[in-house]
């Protein structure tokens, strides 16, 4: 930095350190686990009240359970519960609990739960970002996305305009507490949803747990995560995730191993809204990824009809009919830009390994949705 001489100039350099804890726990609405209330209380001794924003579905199928630990535990008695839906992650949305806190009188230190799925999260760490310029917030996921994916990073955001997660920060939590109990009451949809973000992990750097998710197949599903063998399926997808985010948390690299999946899919799940769950629409990403990387030679034709059979196993699509030319050239240029300018797409490399790639065209995209649909 230059100053002119005879103007007075300053620089300023500042470094904020960042440390928040992911852990897991079973059953963290049982009055005698202390896990949630002993985190809560870590991150703000000085009282132990907390605004408390838990997803409508959750406050239906669990609402009894989180009101009585709330009320035990010096909580809350009133949580304020949200409907959400991808079509309502917006600003207004924002806005609506923004109004909730300033009407409950909550301080800028006192920390906001968050319980529910990755809308709700992305809600409510935007807002607890926005509020005074950043309150703390402590997650509770209780989707598979969540759990493995919205609940552990630093990010935040909203859509706006068409466009997935246009209006974000990096908001990291205070906390999140992770309880695969939660998943049990999630219907099918949700939790094959959930796996394609597992799946993608496993893709870009985990064979074996490829490999344990190739074995339990839709028995994953049926047990709703449940199994003995299923925590180790949840800790590889979270400590991957978290080994790909760990010295990237503020995402000053572009090329992020964890868009594998992401590339097309903002444009088709927007575009195919609400058909398109966003991990349906990742699968589909991922399907088109790994036949592209085939043709490419990147891939062994084995290794990519394995991968495109698993994500058909444990239920997820690999096609779908808004993915014409028109959703392709925009999906590539809105990435692209999104990307700083490059493409920066991950294509496999092998079951466990990926790369960049910045020149995949248009028309590759278009032959591999033409070999997708004559997949089925
Ligand atoms: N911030 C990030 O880093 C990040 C990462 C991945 C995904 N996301 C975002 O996450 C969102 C998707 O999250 P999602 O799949 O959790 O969707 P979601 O939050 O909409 O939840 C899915 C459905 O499950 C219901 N639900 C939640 N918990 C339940 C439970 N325990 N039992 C029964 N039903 C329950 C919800 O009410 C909802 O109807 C997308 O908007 C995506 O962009 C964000
Ligand atoms: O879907 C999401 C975030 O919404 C994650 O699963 C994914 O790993 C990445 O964060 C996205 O690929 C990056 O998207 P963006 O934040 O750059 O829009
Ligand atoms: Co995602």
């Amino acid at each position: 930095m230059t100053h002119d001489p005879v103007l007075p100039g300053w620089s300023i350099s500042a470094g904020a350190a960042v440390r928040y804890d992911i852990v897991f726990a079973d059953d963290v609405f049982d009055t005698v686990n202390g896990s949630l209330a002993a985190l809560s209380v870590a991150a703000y001794p000085a009282t132990t009240r907390r605004f408390v924003v838990v997803d409508a579905n959750v406050d239906r199928l669990h609402g009894a359970r989180l009101r009585a630990y709330l009320d035990h535990h010096g909580i809350s008695d009133d949580p304020f519960v949200l409907e959400t839906s991808e079509e309502t992650k917006t600003l207004d949305t924002v806005v609506r609990v923004a109004d909730a806190l300033d009407a409950h009188g909550v301080d800028r230190r006192q920390p906001v739960l968050a319980i529910g799925g990755g809308v709700l999260l992305d809600v409510v760490g935007l807002t607890a970002s926005l509020y005074r310029r950043g309150t703390p917030y402590l997650r509770v996921p209780t989707t598979v996305v969540g759990l493995v994916d919205a609940g552990v990073g630093a990010k935040t955001g909203v859509n706006h305009g068409g466009h997935k997660n246009l209006f974000g920060a990096y908001h990291p939590p205070v906390a999140a507490l992770l309880d695969r109990r939660l998943l049990a009451t999630l219907d099918r949809r949700h939790v094959v949803n959930g796996l394609a973000e597992i799946l993608k992990i496993a893709l870009i750097r985990d064979r074996d747990l490829f490999e344990l998710i190739a074995a339990r197949g839709g028995a994953l599903v049926d047990e709703r995560l449940q199994g003995d063998d299923d925590l180790e399926v949840l800790t590889r997808a979270v400590g991957g995730m978290l080994d790909e985010l760990r010295d990237n948390l503020w995402e000053k690299r572009l090329a992020r191993l964890v868009d594998y999946g992401h590339s097309i899919s903002p444009a088709l799940e927007m575009k195919a809204l609400p058909a398109l769950l966003h991990g349906e629409a990742v699968a589909v990403d991922m399907a088109l990824s790994t036949v592209v990387a085939a043709r490419r030679g990147l891939l062994e034709p084995r290794d990519r009809d394995r991968v495109l059979d698993v994500l058909r196993a444990v239920g997820l699509p690999l096609t779908h009919e808004a993915l014409d030319s028109d959703l392709l050239r925009a999906g590539l240029a809105a990435t692209t830009r999104h990307r700083g300018g490059r493409q920066r797409m991950p294509l496999p490399t092998g079951i466990g390994s990926a790369r960049f790639c910045d020149d995949v065209t248009e028309g590759e995209l278009a032959v591999a949705a033409k070999e997708l649909g004559d997949y089925r």
